[in-house]
């Protein structure tokens, strides 16, 4: 049976922003990392940085390992709600994401490009 999660906007996400109050959006999920502010082992001052936008960059980046992945799930309080609108921010947040993970696509193109044109020009 599909389980019904409760849904957030990221509006309302970012308003827990605080040591004592402090929401965080990691991969579509909404995470309430209060309690767990001082346990942390990267401290409370990098969580507090990464509420109010979509934290998955920075918790990719920090190198999580499967431990913190599995731990994660005791905070998560529900779902991003995607059908909100989305902030000018969030949308750059997004591309930023996107294209950090696509990068190789256009470096293909063009190299394959520059390798069809140099052939062309020397069969000429
Ligand atoms: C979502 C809940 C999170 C959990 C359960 C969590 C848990 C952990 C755990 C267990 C570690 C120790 C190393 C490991 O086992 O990977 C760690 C390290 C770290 N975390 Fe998190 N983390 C969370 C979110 C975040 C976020 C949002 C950031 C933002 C940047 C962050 C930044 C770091 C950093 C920088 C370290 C490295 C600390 C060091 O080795 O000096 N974490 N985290």
């Amino acid at each position: 049976m599909p389980t019904i999660s409760k849904l957030y906007s990221m509006e309302e996400a970012s308003q827990h922003n605080t040591k004592e109050d402090c929401w965080v959006v990691i991969d579509g999920k909404v995470y309430d990392l209060s309690s767990y502010m001082d346990e942390h082992p990267g401290g409370d001052d990098v969580i507090i940085a990464s509420t109010g936008k979509d934290a998955t960059d920075d918790f990719e980046d920090a190198g999580h390992s499967d431990d913190a992945r599995e731990l994660m799930n005791k905070f998560c309080i529900g779902e991003l709600d995607t059908s909100s609108p989305v902030s000018g921010e969030q949308l750059a947040d997004k591309f930023k994401r996107l294209t950090k993970q696509y990068w190789a696509v256009p470096v293909a193109v063009v190299s394959i490009s520059v390798i069809v044109g140099f052939l062309y020009l020397r069969k000429k």
